[in-house]
């Protein structure tokens, strides 16, 4: 339905922010992990026409939508990283005033909003203003608005940020349910994020597709990889020059280091069995 082929972004004076990037997109969640500076932003922006690449094209059920961004915009919702609500309005007015913006006709706006209200769990405060929701509820709130015109694809970018972890899994399932039969691009760079949600993650480091497949292959990478072993907290930092570190906790009797290396890296270190973290920071180490 949609994809990305041979993309690339240059800003002026940067390096290189998205490099020679091709993903291929039908219904379901991609999730789209990366650490601060990946160009995941960039990337989403791309996709969802607000931003043109350098180079490369963007197909639309083949349509190349670089040239004709009308043909997709129709039928996008997006999410951006920075989206920002008009506080003094309420929910109910914020959307009546980006649906006229989009074009719905005021009856299909009237019917819509309340439903869209109901998906996203905010009907109870349709009627207060955005000024006093929290950061959970205006993200709901950027989701209900994504969904506006029934979009075939949506492009929501870092939506969990600042959520705290009950509003997280809301937002995670809410995605998932809407994934059924729409293209969701969800950027984020908390790992944790995706697990619940999808099972085809592509990763960026450094501008380049370094991963695109399911969990499993993603997990299959670092097999056999993974130890965990407890030093004196004197001894982290000689672990941490010498490995990917992946976890560090503190415990009673010393600290529990969870690291990446080829074979044992101490005698006493045991096998532990990879996780999506483990994974990705063995990606984009
Ligand atoms: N509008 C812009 N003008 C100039 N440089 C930009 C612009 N947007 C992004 N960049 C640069 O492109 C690179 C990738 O940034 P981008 O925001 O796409 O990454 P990201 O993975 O989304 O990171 P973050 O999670 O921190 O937003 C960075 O070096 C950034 O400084």
């Amino acid at each position: 339905m949609l994809e990305l082929v041979e993309l690339t972004k240059d800003y002026r004076n940067k390096p290189r922010a998205v490099d020679d990037v091709t993903l291929r997109l039908e219904a379901g969640v991609l999730g789209l992990l990366g650490p601060n500076g990946a160009g995941k932003s960039s990337l989403m922006r791309i996709a969802a026409t607000v931003t043109r690449p350098t180079r490369g094209r963007v197909l639309f059920d083949g349509v190349d939508v670089v040239a004709r961004p009308d043909v997709l915009r129709r039928t996008l919702g997006y999410l951006p990283q920075d989206f920002g609500v008009h506080p003094h309005l309420t929910a109910v007015e914020f959307l009546s005033y980006l649906a006229a913006v989009k074009g719905l006709s005021r009856r299909s706006a009237r019917r819509r909003i309340p439903e869209l209200l109901e998906l996203v769990n905010l009907s109870a405060a349709a009627k207060r203003p955005l000024g006093g929701y929290s950061g959970g509820m205006l993200r709901r709130v950027g989701i209900a608005q994504a969904l506006l015109a029934d979009p075939r694809v949506i492009v929501v970018d870092e939506p969990t940020a600042g959520l705290d972890p009950q509003e997280r899994v809301r937002f995670r399932t809410l995605l998932s349910d809407l994934a059924s039969d729409k293209v969701v691009v969800l950027s984020t760079h908390i790992v944790s994020d995706l697990e619940t949600v999808t099972d085809d993650i592509a990763v960026l480091a450094g501008g380049r597709l370094v991963h695109r497949g399911s969990l499993d292959r993603l997990l299959g990478a670092v097999a056999g990889q993974v130890w965990e072993m407890t030093v004196a907290p004197a001894d982290v930092a000689r672990v941490q020059a010498g490995h990917v570190v992946t976890r560090l906790i503190r415990t009673s009797s010393g600290v529990r280091v969870r690291v990446l290396a080829p074979s044992p890296p101490s005698p006493r270190a045991e096998p532990a069995t990879p996780d999506i973290e483990d994974a990705y920071l063995g990606l984009v180490r």
